[in-house]
């Protein structure tokens, strides 16, 4: 799923006036001698939602600190607009923040905490009101944060950064914090406000579904690289690398060799996206597949989710996931023969590193 694009209700109103495109340039960073970013290139287009997608470790929160002005850049350049901030110290950068836990003062008001960072005249003045309505909190000043919802408490924090009207706001894993179940709601809630907002965005997650429903296009980074950025649904059908393809889950790689548009496979012939000659690893998602009785694969277990099924199976084509949208009529031993059913896929290399 991906965020839909609204119309916002009243934009006059909930535009955040000097959001500005970010472009970070060939960025490096080094941490104890050692490179974590080896050279990172991101874009963001004015009002637009970057979610960073990667696993724990890959440099995710290194990039975003580094764009707040809190970590110094070996080499390379960001870009706000057309200002240069590289050199630019954190507090002038007009760059905003919301971090995992929300982190709001528990024994300041709802109002003290968003008008926290602003200077006596300005908290006296319309502003705080105003980036707690922005954020569907009209009136919520006089309250005390433990009276909050986690997603309200959320809210707040996001309207403490939005007071400021940053150029771009940056938030690092907002919802981590919060149980699965408010989790989902909330994170839905928010991608609707960013995008509402034109407010111009980076957010961090290493949740894939977190990252297509926020992220009108996706930056998937692995590593302290950036391996591909483009729209959720062009990252999902042709990941660019083996590894995004790998951390996005659920790929089946089936061992083909390709001559052109197609790989000859164990499960046949497999269309393919880019040409490609010789020894490939194909892409195979677990809903492109179709089984039938008797073959040469082995069904190992069968999953139940109620929404859909997954079943295992080994054989020549090595361990593969396939889904259907029922429960199928095969149990743990049953032999089977599975197609592909499904648009042109990615392939990689098969001597490519993993
Ligand atoms: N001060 C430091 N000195 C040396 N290495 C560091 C330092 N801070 C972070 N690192 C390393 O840099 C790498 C990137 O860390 P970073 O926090 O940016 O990753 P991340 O993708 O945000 O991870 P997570 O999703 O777990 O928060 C990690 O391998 C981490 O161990």
């Amino acid at each position: 799923m991906t965020a839909v694009d609204i119309q916002p209700s009243s934009p006059a109103r909930h535009l955040v006036p000097g959001a500005a495109s970010l472009h970070v340039t060939d960025a490096r960073v080094h941490l104890g001698g050692v490179e974590i970013l080896h050279g990172v290139d991101l874009q963001v287009p004015t009002g637009r939602t970057l979610a960073l997608l990667g696993p724990s470790g890959c440099g995710k929160t290194t990039l975003l600190r580094a764009v707040a002005g809190l970590q110094h850049l070996s080499t390379g350049r960001i870009h706000v607009g057309e200002d240069d901030i590289t050199d630019v110290p954190a507090e002038r950068r007009n760059v905003g923040m919301v971090f995992q836990d929300g982190a709001l003062f528990p024994h300041m008001t709802v109002a003290a905490n968003v008008g926290f960072g602003l200077d006596r005249a300005a908290r006296r003045g319309p502003a705080v009101d105003e980036a707690l309505e922005m954020v569907g909190l009209a009136g919520f000043g006089p309250r005390m944060p433990s009276t909050l919802s986690g997603g309200q408490q959320q809210r707040v924090a996001l309207a403490r950064a939005l007071v400021a009207q940053p150029r771009v706001l940056l938030l690092d894993e907002p919802f981590s914090s919060l149980d699965a179940g408010l989790r989902g709601q909330i994170r839905a809630d928010v991608a609707r406000l960013l995008t509402e907002l034109e407010i111009t965005a980076v957010v961090v997650t290493h949740d894939q579904e977190e990252a297509f429903l926020l992220g009108h296009e996706v930056a998937v980074m692995i590593a302290g690289r950036i391996h591909q950025q483009a729209h959720p649904a062009d990252i999902y059908a042709a990941p660019a690398t083996r590894e995004v393809a790998e951390f996005l889950g659920d790929a089946n790689l089936v061992a083909g060799h390709a001559s052109g548009t197609a790989a000859e496979t164990m499960l046949g012939a497999v269309p393919l996206a880019a040409d490609a000659t010789g020894a490939m690893d194909v892409l195979v998602r677990p809903e492109h597949l179709r089984m039938t009785p008797g073959g040469p694969m082995t069904v190992r277990a069968v999953e139940y989710y109620g929404h859909d099924a997954i079943t295992e199976l080994t054989g020549p084509a090595g361990t593969l996931r396939v889904r259907t949208m029922s429960l199928p009529p095969y149990r743990a031993g049953d032999p089977v023969a599975l197609t592909y059913d499904g648009p042109p896929t990615a392939a990689y290399r098969a001597d490519s590193t993993s």
